[in-house]
């Protein structure tokens, strides 16, 4: 078992430390502990979580396997990793991969890093896969920072869109039955075919539900499961409630998932995953300018705009000079697209400070961070050749930065200061 990368340690979120989150986290590991009868900061209750992702994807129907498949440039178990890690009271995150992909699992660790994590050997089914990790949980290893915790959740490592919300659901859930499981309403009507390949009979819908994952099991009650475990259903199983049932006559609680808890399977699961994930990442701008008087009208007259055309959109705007007190909050809060405000001036100043403080947050290691550089000019005043000389630097800069994941882009306007601008 090869443990995380060194310095992997308690909770703190690859990028910025959210503080906000951070808060959310504790009051739901406050209810957690509550819920499941543990005191907080006494008798903590311990939960890891064992992430099956040794497997090759064969439905994809692509060389890569599924779980390192890109996404926005960075791997699908990258998000899963992060969804997990958000959530304050997991204390180790197992992870299953088959030994070809050790040391690119160790890389994406690193590039992006996650913290807590633990490498176990996959198997050659998923069930093997999640014994191995259950294994690396239950046994003391002299070497070895991982302890055997009371509940353990099981989560595909291809399902990225996990809520602290359910799994804090399916865990105390697991702490009360000994086993919790999310669910949700089946699409299609479930049919049982006949042997000539006809219509045997089908299944009630509403009377089945679709078996999903987040799963979560006291440790005790799943272990014991796979020990006694078959070799058959080692090899063709697909449920591990139905192990805890089967060997320990465990009947798992069932809970209501939301509906991104879906397992990406398929090439289209891709497409989706990164069209919810730019829906996620572009929920903000902030309008970001100095206080001088031109520039905050400026930018309250953008945020206005900008505010009328993009509805669905929360628009802020922050004076980057409060050494960017509240807008280190919203940094910290995640916001991933910038509008930085520069009026009578090419020069970079302002948008090279708030691309200094966007590095020095990390937020650009998880997501990429948009900023586009605004510059009004009055070309009466200054002929655009002279300026244009010094925007065209923004060509070079955002080379630079776009190796740190962050988008600059730059937009001239025309910005007559004779004009009323009403
Ligand atoms: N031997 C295996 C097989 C699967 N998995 C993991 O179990 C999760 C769900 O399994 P599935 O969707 O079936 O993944 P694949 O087996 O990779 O897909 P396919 O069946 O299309 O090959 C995935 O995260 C997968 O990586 C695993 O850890 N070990
Ligand atoms: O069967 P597959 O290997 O595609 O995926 C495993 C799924 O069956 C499993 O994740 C959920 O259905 C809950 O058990």
């Amino acid at each position: 078992m090869e443990p995380g990368p060194p310095g992997s340690s308690r909770p703190t979120e690859p990028g910025p430390c959210l503080s906000s989150q951070q808060g959310a986290d504790q009051a739901a590991s406050a209810s957690l502990q509550s819920a499941a009868g543990a005191q907080p900061g006494r008798h903590s209750l311990a939960v890891a979580a064992v992430l099956p992702a040794g497997g090759c994807g064969e439905r994809m129907g692509v060389p890569t396997p599924k779980q390192f498949c890109p996404i926005l440039e960075r791997p699908l178990i990258s998000y899963t990793l992060q969804a997990l890690e958000r959530v304050y009271w997991i204390k180790d995150i197992v992870v299953a991969v088959t030994g070809e992909n050790m040391e690119v699992m160790k890389s994406i660790i690193q590039k992006y890093q996650h913290k807590r994590i633990s490498l176990v050997e996959a198997g050659v089914t998923r069930h093997r896969s999640i014994f191995n990790g259950l294994k690396a949980l239950a046994e003391d290893q002299l070497n070895c920072k991982l302890s055997k915790p009371e509940i353990v959740i099981v989560h595909d490592a291809v399902r990225p869109f996990v809520e602290e919300d359910t799994l804090l659901k399916v865990v105390t859930a697991a702490k009360k039955h000994g086993a919790a499981g999310a669910i949700r309403p089946l699409v299609s009507t479930v049919i049982s075919p006949s042997a000539d390949g006809c219509l045997d009979h089908s299944l009630e819908r509403a009377r089945h539900r679709a078996s999903e994952m987040p799963q979560a099991f006291l440790f005790d009650v799943i272990y014991e499961a796979y020990q006694q475990c078959s070799d058959y259903d080692l090899e063709f199983g697909t449920e591990c409630l139905q192990l805890a049932l089967k060997y320990c006559c465990t009947k798992a609680k069932l809970v209501e998932g939301s509906p991104d808890l879906w397992k990406v399977t398929y090439k289209r699961d891709l497409y989706a995953v990164e069209s919810i994930i730019k829906e996620k990442i572009s929920q903000e701008i902030c309008v970001v300018t100095d206080i001088e008087e031109d520039n905050k009208y400026v930018s309250h007259l953008l945020e206005e705009v900008l505010k009328s055309e993009l509805n669905h959109v929360k628009v802020t705007s922050e004076a980057l000079c409060h050494a960017g007190r509240d807008l280190q909050q919203i940094i910290l809060d995640q916001c991933y697209n910038f509008v930085c405000v520069n009026v009578m001036t090419s020069d970079f100043q302002e948008t090279q400070k708030l691309l200094s403080m966007l590095e020095e947050s990390n937020l650009s290691i998880l997501y990429p961070v948009v900023v586009v550089s605004v510059h009004f000019l009055d070309f009466k005043l200054v002929p655009p050749s002279q300026k244009m000389e010094s925007l065209m630097l923004i060509r070079e800069f955002a080379k630079e930065v776009k190796k740190r994941n962050i988008w600059l882009c730059g937009l001239l306007i025309s910005y007559p200061q004779a004009c009323e601008v009403s």
